[in-house]
């Protein structure tokens, strides 16, 4: 994305970031289908589809979201017959992978590529925004990851890419990404169901039932995170903080994110440039509002200049 002119909306701009990312890790051809997705308002329609409840009205999201979907679905599918026709199987990636079983019909290949890409649209640019947010209000903070990211860059020729050493350097960005995701709970809960009766403490949870375990609950009990409503980075300080039965943004278990690292290393790299290359500020109020998916009701407008390398 080209940051031209000073003011931007941080989450429609980072929207656009990640869809960019998350198709061309899972397979660069689809990148040109995803992002004209995106444009032409197909992914947000088809993301809000499912949250929603549906209405008469004829301008009912929902009556929008079944179209997108369809319309996507035959962008990837116009993908995939492309990359059959082509003699590209030697490429190494996500897209090729999926087609390379028999035990998923055409269809089900599809979903899957729009479920990746929809687990990663909304989530890992809100993720972005909030740490741009927490940062903007504290200056300690952001020069401590502005310090780690001029260390990393010194030792690179001036338009040399990132690799993976280098994100391995990036510890103090980690622990921002890591407490962003703390405070803003992206994904506040789950849906699960009990398949048959679970004793917990001194509660019988009966066979069938729904459960939510609700992870903000977690994330800002006090008497897990210490100052558990203040934005404190440093509390990851240490090994393997950002593991544990009491941090869960990614979910657990089988249906774990799998597109945890992705989400963390677009993060992290979208911070590089930014510190490195710009100040910003928040233009006006917005705050997280959760309702009850979390979001920025004015998509977080931000003002930003770019630094002169001279100063
Ligand atoms: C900050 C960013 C992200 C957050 C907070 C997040 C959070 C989550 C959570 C909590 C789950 C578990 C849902 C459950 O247990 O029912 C999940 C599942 C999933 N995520 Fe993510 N996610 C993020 C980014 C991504 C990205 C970048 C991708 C792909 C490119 C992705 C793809 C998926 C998929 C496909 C699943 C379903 C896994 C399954 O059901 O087995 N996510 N995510």
């Amino acid at each position: 994305m080209a940051w031209q002119g000073r003011q931007h909306h941080l989450l429609r701009g980072g929207k656009k970031v990640c869809i960019q990312c998350d198709s061309e890790a899972g397979a660069g051809a689809v990148t040109r289908g995803a992002c004209h997705c995106h444009d032409t308002g197909g992914l947000p329609h088809l993301h809000e589809g499912p949250h929603l409840f549906p209405s008469p009205h004829p301008r009912d999201p929902i009556r929008q979201s079944c179209p997108a979907r369809e319309r996507i679905s035959s962008t990837v599918k116009g993908i995939i017959e492309e990359r059959r026709k082509a003699d590209c199987c030697k490429k190494d990636d996500f897209l090729n992978v999926l087609l390379s079983t028999d035990e998923l019909s055409d269809e089900e290949k599809v979903s899957f590529v729009l479920d990746s890409l929809l687990g990663g649209y909304e989530t890992t640019s809100l993720m972005i925004s909030m740490v741009v947010y927490f940062l903007g209000q504290s200056a300690q903070d952001l020069d401590l990851v502005k310090r780690e990211h001029q260390g990393i860059r010194s030792t690179k020729a001036k338009e040399e890419c990132l690799s993976s050493e280098d994100y391995k350097k990036m510890e103090y960005t980690q622990h921002v990404i890591n407490e962003a995701l703390r405070c803003g709970n992206i994904v506040k809960f789950v849906h699960r169901k009990a398949l048959k009766d679970v004793r917990y403490k001194e509660y019988l949870i009966p066979s069938g039932w729904k459960v939510l375990p609700v992870f903000s609950a977690v994330h800002l009990n006090p008497s897990l995170h210490g100052n558990a409503q203040q934005f404190q980075p440093c509390r990851w300080e240490g090994p393997s903080q950002g593991t544990s039965k009491k941090f869960t943004p990614f979910g657990g278990g089988t249906r774990l994110c799998p597109g945890s690292e992705l989400a963390k290393v677009e993060a992290a790299f979208f911070l590089h440039h930014l510190v490195l290359n710009f100040r910003w500020k928040i233009d006006g109020d917005d705050i997280p509002m959760a309702y009850p998916y979390v979001e920025f009701p004015r998509g977080l407008p931000i003002e930003i200049e770019p630094i002169c390398s001279e100063s």
